[in-house]
This record gives C-alpha cells, sequence and structure tokens, in this order.
C-alpha cells in the first residue's frame, strides 16, 4: 500500500490550521481568487485543444464544481491527453458516464468513469507529470490539483511544441521528463529525517511519497499563499519561531499520517488471508494507489538497472569474460575433434578403399572358382558319362519271376551275370547257360533291380538319350518291373517312378544353375505296333518315339 497523502497536502492542512481564526477570510478570498484563475487558464487550454464541442460541458469560466463535473467521466482528459501525446490513453470510455447525461452518475457509469480517470492518471504518471488523486473529481475532492495537473500538461504542451529542447519546466521547477532518479531536493533534510525515522518504510513507498511531494511542488500555488497570508503581518523577529511552530506541527502530522497509513495497511494485511474479506468493489482511492505502486515499481527497476555499482559490472565483466573464455575453450575442443574426426574419416576411407580392393579380389577369385567348379563339374560330367559308355550304351538284365507253388523251377542256378537252365528232354536233356550283365533273382527287391539303372537317369539330365525298356512274354513280370504290383506302395515302385522321381531331385538340385522342362509320353509296343497311350484321337495312337528330354543353361 502506497501512502496516499503528499507533503504539500500536511503543510497544506497544517498551515490552514495554524492561524486560522484571524486570516480564515482574507485567505479564502484570495485562494479562490487564485484558484478561480487558474481554472479559467486551464479551461481555455482544454477547450482550445478539444473544441468547444468536445468540451461542450466545460463553461468559458467554469465554477470549481462546473469544472469538477465537466472532467468527472475523464473523456475531455483522456481527449486532451491524447492530443498532446497521440496513443497515451489507448480507450477511452465513452457515452454512458458522461456527466451530462448521468449527473450523479449510475453505479454502472462510475466504474467506466473511473476507468478514464484512472487511464489519464496513468498516463499523466508515465509522462512525469503531477497527477493528482481520482477521488479530486468527487464533491469535496481538490479541483486545485486538478487544474494543477491540467496546466502542467499545458506547459508539457507547449514545451513539446517548442522543440522539446532542453529539459521540461513547469512552474519554474526543473523536471526531467524522462523516469525520475532522484527526487529528493536539497532544501528539504527536514522530511528526509522524518521520513528516515519512519524506518518501515520501504524504498518503493519513500520514492511513492517523494513523487508525491515532487508533483506537489507548486510555486504559485495556495500552499505558497498560506505561507504567505500566514508570515504576511509578522514581525521579522517572529517568523523564525513561527516557521518553527509550523514545521513542527508538519512533522507531527506527517508522522501521524504515515502511522496511520501503515496501521491501514497492517489491518488490511491481517484481513486478507483469513477469507473475512468480502469481494468488495476497490474504492476509486485504493485502485488509484496500486497503480501508482506498480509504476513506481517499474521507475525503481529502471533506476536500479541505469544504477549498477562498478563491483557489480566488474563481476559481471569476469563473468562474461569466464563464459567466453569456457567457450573458446570449447571452440579449441571442438575443433580438434572435428581434426580427430576427420583424420579418422581419411583413415575408413583408406580402409575401405583397401577393403572395397580385397573384397573385389574375392569376387574375382570367386569367380574363378565358380568357373573352375563348372569345368570340374563338365568334366565331372564327362567322365561319369564315359564310364556309363564303358558300362556298355545297351545293357541287358535278366529277372526271375518268383514260381507259382508245386511248380518246378527251370531255372538250374543263378550267379552274377549267367543263369542256368535246366532244358526239356524233347531239345535234348541238360543244362543251357545264358550271360546278361546281371541277372536278378525272384527274390530281387524292385530297389535292387532300380539301383542298375539309376545312373542312367543323370546322364538323361546331361543331355543323353536313354530308353529302359522290359521284353518278356505274358505274365513273365514285364509290367511288374517298370511299373509295379496293383496295390503300390513306396517299396514296391517300378522302375518308372523311381526314375521320374530321380529325375525331378537332380533337377530341384540343379535349379540355380540349370532349368530343365520334363515332359512324359505313354507308350506301348504291341503286336509290333508302337502305340501312344496318353493319345486321345485315333490318329495319333501309332508313336515312334519313348521319352523326349529337354534342358537349356540357365
Ligand atoms: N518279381 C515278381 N514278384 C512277384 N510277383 C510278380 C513278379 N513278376 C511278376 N509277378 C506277378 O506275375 C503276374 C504277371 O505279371 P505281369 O502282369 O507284370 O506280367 P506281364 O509281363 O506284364 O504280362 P502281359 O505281358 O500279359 O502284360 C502279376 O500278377 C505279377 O504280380
Amino acid at each position: 500500500m502506497a501512502l496516499s497523502f503528499s507533503v504539500a497536502n500536511v503543510m497544506e492542512d497544517v498551515l490552514q490550521q495554524h492561524d486560522n481564526r484571524s486570516r480564515e477570510l482574507d485567505l479564502d478570498s484570495r485562494r479562490a481568487e487564485e484558484a478561480a484563475t487558474r481554472r479559467y487558464e486551464a479551461t481555455v487550454w482544454i477547450r482550445k485543444m478539444i473544441g468547444v464541442v468536445g468540451a461542450r460541458d466545460l463553461p468559458a469560466e467554469p465554477s470549481e464544481e462546473e469544472f469538477r463535473l465537466a472532467l468527472r467521466s475523464g473523456q475531455v482528459l483522456c481527449y486532451v491527453i491524447n492530443k498532446v501525446e497521440p496513443g497515451a490513453v489507448t480507450k477511452v470510455v465513452e457515452g454512458p458516464c458522461d456527466s451530462a447525461s448521468v449527473p450523479d452518475g449510475a453505479a454502472l457509469s462510475i466504474y467506466q468513469c473511473f476507468e478514464n480517470v484512472r487511464n489519464f492518471l496513468v498516463a499523466v504518471e508515465q509522462m512525469g507529470l503531477p497527477t493528482f488523486e481520482a477521488s479530486d473529481l468527487e464533491q469535496g475532492g481538490k479541483s486545485s490539483r486538478i487544474v494543477n495537473c491540467v496546466l502542467a500538461l499545458k506547459s508539457f504542451h507547449e514545451w513539446k511544441q517548442t522543440g522539446a529542447n532542453g529539459v521540461w519546466k513547469f512552474g519554474g521547477n526543473v523536471k526531467p521528463v524522462a523516469p525520475s532518479k532522484n527526487f529528493i531536493r536539497k532544501n528539504s533534510e527536514p522530511f528526509k529525517n522524518s521520513l528516515s525515522r519512519n524506518i518501515s518504510m520501504n524504498e518503493t513507498s519513500m520514492n511513492a511519497q517523494l513523487v508525491e511531494t515532487e508533483n506537489s511542488k507548486m510555486p504559485n500555488s495556495s500552499l505558497n499563499m498560506l505561507v504567505r497570508a500566514v508570515l504576511m503581518d509578522k514581525k521579522p523577529d517572529e517568523v523564525p519561531v513561527l516557521v518553527e511552530s509550523v514545521l513542527s506541527k508538519v512533522m507531527e502530522e506527517f508522522e501521524n499520517r504515515i502511522a496511520n497509513q501503515f496501521e491501514l495497511k497492517n489491518t488490511s494485511a491481517k484481513d486478507a488471508p483469513t477469507g473475512n474479506k468480502t469481494f468488495l468493489k476497490p474504492t476509486s482511492d485504493e485502485i488509484k494507489v496500486e497503480d501508482k505502486k506498480r509504476a513506481v515499481v517499474k521507475k525503481n527497476q529502471n533506476f536500479h538497472e541505469n544504477s549498477i555499482p562498478d563491483e557489480e559490472k566488474k563481476r559481471r565483466q569476469q563473468k562474461y569474460q569466464m563464459l567466453f573464455d569456457i567457450q573458446e575453450k570449447d571452440i579449441k575442443d571442438l575443433k580438434q575433434t572435428l581434426s580427430v574426426i576427420k583424420s579418422g574419416m581419411q583413415f575408413m576411407q583408406m580402409k575401405f578403399h583397401d577393403e572395397i580392393q580385397n573384397f573385389g579380389m574375392h569376387v574375382h577369385g570367386l569367380a574363378n572358382a565358380a568357373s573352375g567348379y563348372h569345368r570340374v563339374l563338365e568334366e565331372n560330367r564327362k567322365l561319369y558319362n564315359q564310364v556309363q559308355d564303358l558300362k556298355g550304351n545297351i545293357r541287358v538284365y535278366c529277372r526271375v519271376r518268383p514260381g507259382k507253388l508245386n511248380l518246378q523251377s527251370v531255372v538250374d542256378n543263378i550267379e552274377e551275370g549267367t543263369i542256368t537252365i535246366n532244358t526239356p528232354a524233347k531239345y535234348g536233356k541238360g543244362c543251357r547257360s545264358f550271360n546278361f550283365n546281371k541277372v536278378f533273382g525272384p527274390s530281387a527287391t524292385q530297389a535292387e533291380v532300380f539301383a542298375d539303372t539309376r545312373p542312367l537317369i543323370r546322364s538323361v539330365l546331361d543331355g543323353y538319350n536313354v530308353c529302359i525298356f522290359a521284353y518278356g512274354q505274358t505274365g513273365s513280370g514285364k509290367t511288374h518291373t517298370m511299373t509295379g504290383p496293383k496295390d503300390l506302395t513306396e517299396d514296391s515302385q517300378g522302375v518308372n517312378y523311381r526314375a521320374l522321381s530321380d529325375l525331378f531331385f537332380l533337377a530341384e538340385q540343379r535349379k540355380d544353375t540349370f532349368e530343365y522342362n520334363v515332359s512324359v509320353q505313354m507308350i506301348e509296343i504291341y503286336d509290333e505296333q508302337v502305340r501312344d497311350l496318353l493319345a486321345t484321337e485315333g490318329l495319333n495312337k501309332r508313336y515312334p518315339f519313348l521319352f523326349a528330354t529337354v534342358y537349356k543353361f540357365k
């Protein structure tokens, strides 16, 4: 909570109390005259700035009440300040709070009026001009402060119009437009001391107080008039005593008011956390004080920023230097790392190049090996088929069918490649032997019979023509050997099934190297006629070929 009264006010009040009896009438008349002159001056300027229409509620020579009512809505003030400093008040609430239409201000419009006034006061304060209290616009308020503010604004405007050279001066007092840094006057030591005694005041509130004090300086104001009036009829030797008396009263009053303010502050601080405080609408004075406090805090921040001690600057400089050194070191490290990475990359590139070369050589070797493998395979194939040739291009095997029970077999003896048969008496009793590539006895299995023909199947895939056929009288077992019995099992499969099975098995093994197309024909030679067993048309039943296998390299 900031202090909401000024030294000038206190002095004014004290002086008013002092010697009030003797000079009351005369003083009032002088003050009224002085105030009226200033008010008219302010009015003329306002009407000039915003025009007679804009200031329609403000007569050329308004009474104190008329002046207050005309400005109460804050609209006129906002228009004026926006003329002086465009955009100083960004939003001006218009209409309902117009004092003319709502003379006493309805509950709703009071708040809107206050918004205008508050915005105006904030803008004025930011410009460094003397302000007034929002309550000064209410009945019983001090219109002299409003007039003073308007005249200050006028002075500021004139200063701007003349080119804003040097510093802006108002009423003979030098006042920088920029945010103030030191508001303590040289001749205000007693007040300083007095304020120092109130050690509970923080710097912000102290500055608020001093800003208020400064803003209230007005040589031509009623304060000076009062002082002059008090001292006018005194003898010179009475003046020091009188001044001392007035000053001591001012001190006393001032301290009392500060004490009251802090008491109020403490009371509201206690009330706040208890939750007893209801949601009351803040009074215009409270809001004004809060706004002012914020503005002063902001000014203080700027002030502190501009007045950083040398030690702090040195400390910051050292800190920046340290950060700079660290960053410099980091950059060096990074450069070093970059160099290491670069050489690493070069090494990797060389290694990669070598490995690619090695890999190429390996691939080359593999290609050679593959080519050698194919050569060897080819040689192997040739050798293999040469072996088959050596075994004989035509091989004849004999298989003896198991005999029927109670019938004597004609077979006398079976050896590896020879079968001996008992010859009937009519052909001359005795034995006759026949030679074959191999003779299979009655107990020979299907697998044993196929084992001797198996190598020929591989020759088929190597491009050789192979023919396997069975020859014999009716019922001798040709179908049994080539196909198998009616109830076919894996073990009883004959040569055809086994040969085809091997054919597809080898084709699958060689699929990466060769692609084989396999086709099948079924023919029979019966009664010296070759017939196509798969032919559907009668004319094509006679066919001269047994198997045809096509192969090609991939
Ligand atoms: N090695 C064998 N083991 C067991 N049974 C056999 C054998 N050889 C042939 N047979 C049987 O003998 C019978 C006649 O055989 P198969 O039909 O194979 O003779 P085939 O020579 O084909 O006769 P066809 O010329 O009249 O067709 C069949 O019942 C068959 O099962």
